[in-house]
């Protein structure tokens, strides 16, 4: 049975976190919100906030085109949709925000259609599009999540995040998009930067699962990809050497960049001279960013279906939720 109006709130992700390139990610608590419904006219979306400056409102956009992915795999026909949404996600900065977009647009979708696919089919759909199951992984199921895929199949473990893990990113004004971060990878790798992944990567993951905070410096050093997107974001080697001299419990390039994430312990006293050693080594580096404390997201993506009532705006029904 279909359903009538749906609402769709999903978190942003980090992927990574240093070693686990393509495998790690963690959902973080900034939201974006998408609302679906059928319409008998024709297809409109509609953007709220600045941050979706530039995303295309026609059916070419990926929301349009994913919601037409599920809705052709469910063997429903529903060509015309409306599309509402709002995101406190930056774009093109790595927090994200195309993996919020694919698995917003799949549950939403989904949930319209009155919830054929399964979540496990929403996720091998997820990690086709995104090419890389890493972040959609985290935006779906929530908290810490490792995850492998072959370009087939992707299979994952969701960790509960230690309570007193925080997270503090700084954000460059400037976008990086993943495309542009994965060509400055280079073909091939040396065995012993190959083996000094597997074995940081293992140990974070058996870190975060036994809540073990103390191995997170240690182990969430990387020799895969950040040292060849360093030169792309100007003082990201100094944070990278650095942050954990200032308070922060690991340090990692933030998905495909910019931003830099750290990983910080609640109680730490240390707070306010990590975010000023993060955004003076930027400016000083002529880099403009913002900070933001975030917390690991707990759970993926929260669904409602608005029943009755329909005159309420997008806004008005997000309103009180989204960032002051
Ligand atoms: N809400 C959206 N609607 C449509 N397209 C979007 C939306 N959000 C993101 N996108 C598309 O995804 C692109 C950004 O994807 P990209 O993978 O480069 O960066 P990211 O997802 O923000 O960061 P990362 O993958 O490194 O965490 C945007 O430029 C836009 O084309
Ligand atoms: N694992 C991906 C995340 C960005 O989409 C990368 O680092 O390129």
């Amino acid at each position: 049975m279909l359903n009538s109006q749906v609402l769709v709130k999903v978190p942003a992700s980090t992927a990574n976190l240093g070693p686990g390139f393509d495998t790690l990610g963690m959902a973080l608590s900034l939201y974006a919100w998408i609302q679906m419904e059928a319409v008998d006219g024709e297809t409109v979306i509609e953007l709220y906030g600045d941050g979706l400056n530039g995303i295309p409102t026609n059916k070419s956009n990926l929301i349009y085109k994913v919601a037409q992915m599920v809705f052709e795999e469910a063997g429903v026909h529903i060509p015309e949709i409306r599309i509402a949404m709002y995101s406190d996600i930056p774009l093109t900065r790595g927090l994200g925000s195309s993996a919020s977009a694919i698995v917003g647009a799949l549950v939403a979708a989904n949930a319209l259609a009155g919830g054929p696919l399964s979540e496990d089919k929403l996720f091998q759909m997820a990690s086709a599009l995104e090419g890389h199951p890493d972040n959609v992984g985290a935006s779906l199921f929530g908290g810490i999540v490792v995850s492998a895929w072959d370009g087939i199949r992707a299979e994952k473990v969701r960790i509960v995040p230690h309570e007193n893990l925080e997270v503090l990113v700084a954000i460059p004004s400037f976008q990086l998009s993943t495309e542009k971060a994965r060509h400055a990878l280079p073909a091939k790798l040396d065995m012993k930067d190959a083996v000094y992944n597997v074995a940081s990567s293992s140990l974070l993951v058996a870190a975060f699962a036994s809540g073990n905070l103390e191995l997170i410096p240690f182990a969430m050093r990387d020799k895969l990809h950040q040292p060849y997107r360093a030169p792309l974001v100007p003082g990201m080697s100094e944070i990278l050497e650095q942050a954990t001299n200032h308070g922060a419990l690991g340090v990692a390039l933030s998905g495909a960049g910019p931003t830099l994430l750290t990983l910080v312990d609640r109680g730490s006293d240390r707070k306010a001279e990590l975010e000023s050693f993060l955004l003076r080594t930027l400016e000083q580096h002529g880099i403009e960013a913002q900070t933001m404390w975030l917390a690991p997201a707990l759970n993926g993506p929260e669904l409602s279906v608005v029943h009755g009532d329909r005159s309420e705006s997008f806004m008005e029904r997000i309103k009180g939720e989204v960032k002051a």
